[in-house]
């Protein structure tokens, strides 16, 4: 039998300053493993994971469609009592304090009600232990990134989501990256929007392309990347640097 979803997305209609934006998007996010969101720039999978976690813009709402988490319904929740359940969130810029130390920021994000899981931040990222005294802003893309990882494991989630994290990484730090979010994933299933489909083919088990706020295909990640033709049809990567040998 296999075990429910962890989120599922029905029928989501997303309005923002009058125009729609999502149309029926549609998908399940599995307990275990990485889902990758894809798709061109501009097609809205920001704004999917923003509507999920109740953070559309001013202007921005749900018209229609039902977000459920754990089975429970969160579609119109506020964003504190959504996390407070146990989703992270790791925004594309990552939401990492510059001028505050790396023990600073975990501090930072320690939720009341949750253990705070200094041991398995501490066992996933060595280097952010020996680093806790310096400075965010002082760090590579790549710790920085680990900071923001950290950030959301720090209070045990049952899902993190997070936002193009190799976005703007040199290809090296990109590697790194993909190993951070490999050993996070082992952990704690993962909802990835991601645009390297090197990081995507080695981390993810299931894929969901949006297109012009429609999702147009989901199924097994691997076998999406196998079919060029497709993938290309899909995500336009012929048209796209693809970055990094993750
Ligand atoms: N605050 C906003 N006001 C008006 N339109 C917006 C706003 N935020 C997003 N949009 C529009 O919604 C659409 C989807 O944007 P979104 O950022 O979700 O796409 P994306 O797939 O994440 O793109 P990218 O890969 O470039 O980050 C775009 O046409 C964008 O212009």
């Amino acid at each position: 039998m296999t075990a429910p979803p962890i989120l599922r997305v029905e029928g989501l209609d997303v309005d923002i300053a009058g125009s729609r934006i999502l149309t029926g998007v549609t998908f399940d996010v599995p307990a275990s493993g990485v889902t990758a969101l894809l798709g061109r720039n501009g097609v809205g999978k920001t704004t999917t994971i923003r509507a999920v976690l109740g953070l559309l813009p001013d202007g921005g709402r749900v018209t229609a469609g039902r977000v459920t988490f754990a089975g429970d319904d969160i579609t119109h929740e506020p964003t504190h009592r959504t996390v407070r359940r146990g989703i992270g969130y790791a925004p594309e810029d990552r939401g990492v304090f510059a001028g505050l130390t790396v023990a600073e920021n975990l501090t930072l994000a320690e939720r009341p009600g949750h253990a705070h899981r200094y041991d398995l931040v501490h066992d996933l990222f060595p280097e952010l232990a020996a680093r806790r005294d310096q400075r965010a802003g002082t760090l590579s893309g790549g710790q920085q990134q680990m900071v923001a990882l950290a950030r959301t494991l720090l209070n045990d989630n049952t899902l993190v989501v997070v936002d193009e994290p190799t976005k703007g990484l040199a290809p090296r730090v990109v590697t790194e990256a993909a190993e951070v979010l490999e050993r996070a994933a082992e952990r704690v299933p993962l909802l990835l929007v991601e645009q390297n489909l090197a990081v995507v083919r080695r981390l993810a088990r299931s894929a969901v392309v949006l297109d012009a706020g429609q999702v147009v295909h989901t199924g097994d990640a691997r076998d999406l990347l196998a079919d060029t033709a497709r993938t290309t049809a899909l995500l336009g990567v012929g048209s796209r640097p693809d970055h990094g040998a993750a």
